[in-house]
């Protein structure tokens, strides 16, 4: 990629390929560009410079991300320089939180077109519209049928900054050419009101189909695509649990694909207690964990515990036993009486329901809270402070997203367990001073590991992405968190490190794919150095 042939105002106006004010007097000579651009050539440590400069001007996150959104149609590269260069300040700005409120407003900001819109109206020409698309060669795409977008629930077509956002961390986290990913929005219709009356909206305007129609239409957008690029990697985002579950069951053997809500969360999190464990120094098979919450991500979450507390020597039907599920309608029981879904049986305990957490607590006396309910609040002072009396470090991970939807916030966290807690959270929460103590409290979001992942299944060519890849993440991101790390209470390493992180996530996977026959490639001589050459860095060509 990189070759092209365009010069003067088409080139400066390209995104994917304009250098800005970085072209040198020889380029400007050869490219017609002279007298186009101010007369002094720029680094691109200049121009770094001067946008985050800008950016800071700006006095809210929404502002910024909407000011990023516009550096990258001017200039990629650009774009995900200063990402990489400052990745902890910048990556709340064009991920959670701050692309939750983007999502909302979405129809209503729209100015640079990025990526694919498929709509149910489109069935049967799907493929023709691929070919409308200026992408060649994609390795990975990110889609969503708008849904359940984070804890916001559905956004209909809104929900497109999800797919861009976490495209932009694959490439700015684990080095994923941009050029060769394609975010996707699967238009089924919305049925949010709100949406449905605002004149503004930019989706089509009728309830979501579903059944068999929704069916064919996503069948047809997996054929499109494999026809077309046989080998790339689809992650499925914040789709409901409707369909999430079904979708992943019916293509996770056809194609190498994967659930990022379901598995990707589950990895992430499965890392987070391999940490607690560390500073516990207890093992997860000794752990009893109740969840808030029992969709995706809860009921993917505890499948990824069981399996993890399996090879810690548990029997599965051990493991199940020590995990437990709390719904909307109480603790998920055989006894309540209703019709279960099917993810959440396996989790479901012959014992009677309880309505109210904290009584389910204090019964249950768990080890482990996890918060993925997208109920902001629901830890209060009083479920904290009962976690505490039970146990010596309580476990809790308020998880739901964006920081809107947080079941409790750091500093309540550490406050009500007297700073007992071994805390983690789904959006990012500044450092806490209690009683004289800093901790450094980190986001157990999936961003650790579902680009290392992405990088690891595309560059492995992976027949399918199994199970085992989730927990081989996991391992591998807790093996990089430090004693130092530990000691401020962060169950996660710095995102500084996320590239590192990445790089040695894709370099496990490969290793795993090729042990299991999922490689579909020769084992190279030296795959740190395989995955380390083929990782995109943002440098003017
Ligand atoms: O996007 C995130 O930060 C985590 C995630 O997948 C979700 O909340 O749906
Ligand atoms: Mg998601």
């Amino acid at each position: 990629m990189g070759a092209h042939n365009l010069t003067g105002t088409t080139l400066l106006q390209n995104g994917v390929y304009s250098k800005g004010t970085a072209y040198s007097e020889e380029e400007r000579a050869a490219l017609h560009l002279k007298g186009l651009l101010p007369p002094v050539p720029a680094t691109i440590s200049m121009q770094v410079e001067a946008m985050m400069e800008q950016l800071r001007a700006f006095d809210t996150p929404f502002q910024k991300a909407l000011f990023l959104d516009g550096l990258r149609s001017s200039n990629e590269t650009l774009y995900f320089r200063l990402l990489l260069e400052h990745i902890e300040e910048v990556l709340p700005l064009v991920y959670t939180p701050t692309v939750g409120e983007v999502c909302q407003k979405f129809s209503h900001l729209f100015r640079f077109a990025k990526g694919l819109y498929l709509s149910i109206e489109d069935k049967g020409h799907v493929s023709e519209i691929l070919e409308n698309l200026p992408q060649e060669a994609v390795d990975m795409i990110v889609v969503t049928d708008g849904q359940r977008i984070l804890g916001l629930g559905d956004l209909g077509i809104n929900g497109m900054g999800i797919p861009v956002g976490k495209l932009a961390l694959y490439t700015a986290c684990a080095g994923v050419d941009p050029r060769r990913t394609l975010p996707v929005i699967l238009d089924v219709g919305t049925n949010t009101e709100r949406y449905l009356n605002d004149p503004l909206y930019l989706g089509h305007k009728h309830p979501r189909v579903s059944g068999q129609e929704y069916d064919d239409f996503i069948e047809e957008f997996f054929q499109s695509v494999y026809k077309k690029w046989p080998k790339c990697v689809v992650q499925f985002e914040d789709f409901g649990n409707n369909h999430a579950f079904d979708l992943l069951a019916r293509y996770r053997s056809r194609y190498c694909c994967y659930n990022d809500d379901i598995q990707g969360t589950a990895s992430i999190v499965v890392s987070g207690f391999f940490s607690a464990m560390r500073a516990k120094k207890s093992k997860l098979s000794n752990e009893k964990i109740l969840f808030l919450g029992a969709g995706e991500a809860a009921t993917g979450v505890a499948g990824l515990i069981a399996d993890a507390m399996v090879e810690d020597g548990l029997s599965r039907e051990d493991a199940l036993a020590r995990l437990y599920l709390f719904d909307s309608k109480g603790l998920v029981t055989t006894t309540r009486g209703d019709t279960l879904a099917a993810h959440k049986l396996p989790f479901a305990k012959d014992i009677p329901s309880v309505k109210d957490f904290e009584e389910a607590i204090r019964t249950l006396r768990p080890t482990a809270i996890v918060g993925l309910s997208a109920q902001s609040g629901a830890f209060t002072e009083s479920i904290v402070k009962a976690m505490t009396e039970i146990n010596e470090r309580p476990i809790v991970f308020a998880l739901s997203n964006p920081t809107s939807k947080a079941e409790c916030t750091a500093e309540q966290a550490y406050t009500w367990s007297d700073g007992k807690v071994l805390f983690s959270c789904g959006s990012p929460f500044d450092p806490v001073t209690y009683k004289g103590k800093t901790y450094v409290p980190r986001q157990g979001n999936n961003s650790y590991v579902f680009p290392g992942i992405g990088l690891g299944a595309i560059l492995a060519q992976c027949k399918e992405i199994t199970q085992e890849v989730f927990l081989s993440a996991a391992h591998t991101c807790a093996d990089m968190v430090t004693e130092d790390d530990l000691a401020h209470g962060s169950l996660y390493p710095s995102l500084t490190r996320v590239r590192e992180i990445s790089h040695l996530v894709a370099v496990n996977i490969i290793k795993l794919a090729l042990a299991t026959g999922q490689a579909q490639i020769e084992a190279p001589a030296d795959i740190e150095k395989f995955v380390t050459d083929n990782m995109y860095t943002p440098d003017y060509e």
